[in-house]
């Protein structure tokens, strides 16, 4: 699903309401009256006071025709205008009208107002701000929408929590909504999945209001969201006729004194992803242990007994996953730069292999295209520097990775893989997984897909899903705290049967 820039949601505004020549606010009315059915099939008319706050742009008269139409279903609501403004929209003004009408008389929050009492128990709908901040808000709506997160009230957002802007971090962490649910207009926002700015979501969920199909179809997005509908046509089917060798041959190369564990989690996660035949290489140290813990492993050892130093393979794979494990010794970076100039096919590159990297930025050139790096965000900052904040930690990613022609895999709560500027942005996983080793479980999966023939953007995709995927399947079982790398190797297979599975089977792993 695509995820667009603010000004393309107002482009695609524009062109819906010239293409179905309707008036705008008939578009604000298609939005409210989804909110509105939303919180009606939750509610069913269950008494309860709602407070809705609502700004003078159009989010705010997203809120003033929400309000009309909960007022006119015998909902108890009380609306507060944020007079944040002289300058009110049109659509804005035409739904104070109607809701005058109703004899609704919203009480008008200025500078000076005291601030209204909410309890625990109301609902909050926060319509003050949408995707037209553009600027810090001034002080007292500041202190308001500290007012609104001290409550306690479930509080739910109108298309954005109000304070987040769509294309940078906020002004002042303190002046933004903590949203308990936010209903989303037709596209997901990209600051809903960054860890700067996804804090103040908690929950979302995407409210459909007509946007013409012709022009979402069109608009190219600069991020796309991966959910079980972008994986499924990824999937390659496994062929009756087929053997081993179809399947490809991964090597697995990491590993150092005390730190063999590594290799043994990517290794078994490559061949339980579906890799026809795994060779594991690590220093001699490794050699026992990892043929008795992964016996489907073929093992084959440097000459020195505790650290890679020299990478000799007797035959050429289909793909190399390294890193995990391997350390940062002189002769291991050394062995890590021959490897890099010698190797044609992709790599997948994580751990210390990327530190090694960081580190000697001449061997950068000599990783093979389409090769895979796989950093988390201390790794990552080593190899692209300090960022200001997360759309700044984005942009210096794209460059880098399209300067050296790799796929780039930001790990984190949302996963985002970019590739020659684009970003795809993943939504499986839980907290569970910032555990020892997953990093080296979801390296094997996407060797493990590489190998099989899945191009190695596609294996990336589909691999940083399908590893979130094995983790979310364990922790429904067992819970977060239980989540250990080997445990999300155990659930590949239950992972890919998720995938492939019919549709209404999974439909809520679809939500934020
Ligand atoms: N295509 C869509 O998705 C639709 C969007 N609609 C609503 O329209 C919203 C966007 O409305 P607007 O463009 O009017 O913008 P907002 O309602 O977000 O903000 C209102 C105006 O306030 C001003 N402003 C920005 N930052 C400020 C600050 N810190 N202090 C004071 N004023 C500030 C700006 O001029 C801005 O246009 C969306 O979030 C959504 O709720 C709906 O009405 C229907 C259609
Ligand atoms: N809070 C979280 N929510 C979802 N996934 C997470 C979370 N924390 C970590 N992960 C995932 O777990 C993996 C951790 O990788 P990494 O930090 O390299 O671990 P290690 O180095 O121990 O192998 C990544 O794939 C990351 O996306
Ligand atoms: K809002």
């Amino acid at each position: 699903m695509k995820i667009f820039s603010a000004q393309q949601i107002y482009n695609a505004d524009k062109f819906t309401i010239e293409k179905q020549q309707i008036t705008s606010d008939v578009l604000m009315e298609q939005a409210a009256t989804k909110l509105f059915e939303w919180i009606h099939a939750r509610l069913r008319g269950t008494q309860v006071n709602i407070k809705l706050f609502c700004g003078i742009g159009n989010n705010g008269g997203d809120g003033i025709a929400l309000a009309r139409l909960l007022h006119e279903h015998g909902y108890s609501i009380q609306v507060h205008v944020v007079n944040y403004s002289e300058k009110r929209s049109k659509d804005f003004l035409l739904n104070l009208e109607r809701i005058k009408e109703n004899k609704i008389w919203p009480d008008f929050i200025n500078e000076d107002s005291d601030l209204p009492e909410i309890s625990p128990n109301d609902i909050v709908v926060d319509a003050i701000f949408g995707i037209g901040l553009n600027r810090t808000p001034d002080k007292w709506v500041g202190r308001l929408i500290q007012h609104i997160n001290a409550s306690q009230a479930f509080v739910l957002a109108v298309d954005i929590p109000s304070g987040l802007p769509m294309d940078r971090s906020p002004w002042n962490t303190y002046y933004v909504i903590e949203a308990s649910y936010v209903l989303s207009f037709q596209v997901p926002k990209l600051v809903f999945f960054l860890p700067e700015t996804g804090v103040y979501v908690n929950q979302w969920e995407l409210l459909d209001i007509g946007l013409d199909a012709e022009i979402l179809e069109k608009t190219d997005a600069a991020y796309e969201l991966v959910g079980r509908q972008e994986i499924l046509p990824l999937y390659r089917p496994r062929l009756k006729f087929s053997h081993k060798g179809t399947y490809g041959h991964s090597m697995i190369i990491g590993g150092s004194y005390g730190k063999i564990g590594a290799v043994q989690l990517a290794s078994n996660a490559c061949l339980t992803t579906g890799s026809g035949l795994v060779t594991a290489f690590v220093p001699k140290c490794g050699y026992q242990s990892l043929q008795t813990s992964v016996p489907e492993v073929m093992v084959l050892t440097d000459e020195d007994e505790r650290n890679i130093s020299k990478i000799t393979l007797p035959f050429v794979p289909d793909v190399i996953g390294i890193g995990m494990g391997i350390g940062t010794e002189e002769k291991t970076a050394k062995a890590f730069g021959n490897l890099l100039k010698e190797m044609k096919a992709p790599m997948v590159i994580d751990a210390d292999a990327l530190n090694i990297l960081a580190k000697n930025p001449k061997m950068l050139k000599d990783i093979p295209e389409k090769s895979i790096l796989t950093p988390h965000p201390k790794e990552l900052e080593r190899l692209i520097g300090a960022w200001e904040d997360d759309f700044d930690k984005l942009e210096k990613a794209k460059t880098f990775a399209k300067e050296h022609e790799v796929i780039l895999v930001i790990k984190g709560a949302h996963t985002i893989i970019l590739y020659n500027g684009k970003g795809y942005v993943n939504t499986t996983g839980n907290p569970g997984m910032a555990t020892a080793g997953s990093g080296d479980v979801l390296t094997g999966i996407i060797t493990g897909l590489v190998a099989q023939g899945y191009e190695p953007l596609y294996a990336t995709i589909f691999g940083v899903y399908l590893h979130g995927l094995a983790g979310d399947i364990f922790a429904s079982q067992q819970g977060y705290e239980a989540v250990k790398a080997s445990e999300i190797s155990t659930m590949i297979g239950r992972g890919f049967m998720d995938i492939l599975s019919p549709p209404e089977v999974v439909e809520d792993r679809e939500k934020g």
